[in-house]
């Protein structure tokens, strides 16, 4: 089935990203939220980020303006309905998914593929609250969107190959790489890197460590790009404990138990970056962090 106009629901970070790397590769996008600033400060952080990698030599004056010219926004979700994929790329949240499933469907061309962007919640049961199980998958991107290679896609119980197949030449189109996990809590990227991500904050809230003396362990111990704290503020801390959340309700085991302080940072509100604190503060110029 051929592909050409694609859906992306949730203007967030991941949103932002994912309507980026489409338009690059020619397909039209349209992008809803429930937040017309949230549309807004999108589309002007694709315009930012695409000025970067024209800076780089990456993309051309020419190939950004089309890419730009191929993204529009729309407030209303039902709009989407004649798009050919549609990517969900709203709160971690079942009930937020669902709810958005649900005015979706009886707008949707009977061709439509729907698909989530979902970090840890099961792809089957998500289908199973609409009218298309064969034709809804798992379309996971990693952040940030426009520099990371991966895509995990991943099938539900009833997910036919079409769909699947389709979805695969999508990932080749944006040049990206797919790996493809089974339908368990978090599939995999998450389910090796989120436990890892609450170690260090349970490291944290044990006194091992610092923020800072844990962050540069990992970077300059284990050479990750990020420390693991560094990582959470960017995922968002509201990701990371409903990730922890599912793994933990999911596979009914305590080494999956969230760490408390997790929960404290998201109870106070500090998410991480886009909050401007979380493990660290972002208010000032250079990051500071709060422990
Ligand atoms: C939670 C989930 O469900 C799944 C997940 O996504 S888990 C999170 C997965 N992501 C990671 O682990 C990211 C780890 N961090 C990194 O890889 C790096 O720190 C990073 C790529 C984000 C930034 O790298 P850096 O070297 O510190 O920064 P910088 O030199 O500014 O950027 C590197 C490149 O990324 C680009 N870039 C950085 N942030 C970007 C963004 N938000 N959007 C677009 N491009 C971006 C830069 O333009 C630059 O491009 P070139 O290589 O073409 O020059
Ligand atoms: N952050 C990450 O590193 C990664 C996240 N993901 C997944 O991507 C999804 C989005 O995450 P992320 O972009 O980080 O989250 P953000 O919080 O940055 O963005 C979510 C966006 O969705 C909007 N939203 C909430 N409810 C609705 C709705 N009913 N209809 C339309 N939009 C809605 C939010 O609006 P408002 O703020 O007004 O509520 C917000 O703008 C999640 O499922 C997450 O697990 C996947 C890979 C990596």
């Amino acid at each position: 089935m051929t592909i050409e106009r694609v859906g992306v629901v949730g203007a967030g970070q991941m949103g932002n990203g994912i309507a980026h790397v489409f338009s690059l590769a020619g397909y039209e996008v349209v992008m809803t939220d429930v937040s017309a600033e949230a549309l807004d400060k999108a589309v002007a952080l694709i315009e930012r980020n695409l000025d970067r990698q024209v800076a780089k030599g990456a993309a051309t004056e020419d190939e950004k303006a089309s890419a730009m010219g191929r993204i529009s926004t729309t407030p209303t979700l039902t709009d989407l309905g004649s798009c050919d994929l549609i990517i969900e790329a709203a709160t971690e949240r079942e009930a937020v998914k669902t709810a958005i499933f649900e005015e979706l469907v009886p707008h949707l061309a009977p061709h439509t593929i729907l698909t989530s962007n979902t970090s840890s919640i099961s792809i089957t049961r998500l289908a199973s609250r609409t009218d298309r199980p064969e034709k809804f998958m798992g379309f996971h991107f990693m952040n940030p969107v426009p520099v990371m290679q991966l895509v995990e896609l991943i099938r539900g119980i009833a997910t036919d190959e079409e769909t699947f197949r389709a979805c695969f030449e999508v990932v080749e189109r944006l040049g990206k790489t797919a790996a493809t996990s089974e339908d368990f809590p978090a599939f995999i990227v998450n389910r090796i890197l989120m436990p890892m991500i609450n170690e260090a904050v349970y490291t944290l809230y044990e006194g091992v460590g610092s923020v800072s003396s844990i962050d540069t362990s990992l970077k300059l111990g284990a050479n990750h790009p990020m420390g693991p704290l560094e990582l959470a503020d960017f995922i968002g801390l509201d990701t990371c404990l409903a990730i922890m959340n599912v793994l933990h309700d999911g596979l009914a085991d305590t080494k999956y138990r969230p760490c408390p302080l997790l929960t404290k940072y998201v109870e106070a509100g500090w998410l991480g970056r886009k909050t401007k604190r979380g493990f660290y503060d972002y208010r000032g110029e250079t990051p500071v962090p709060t422990r």
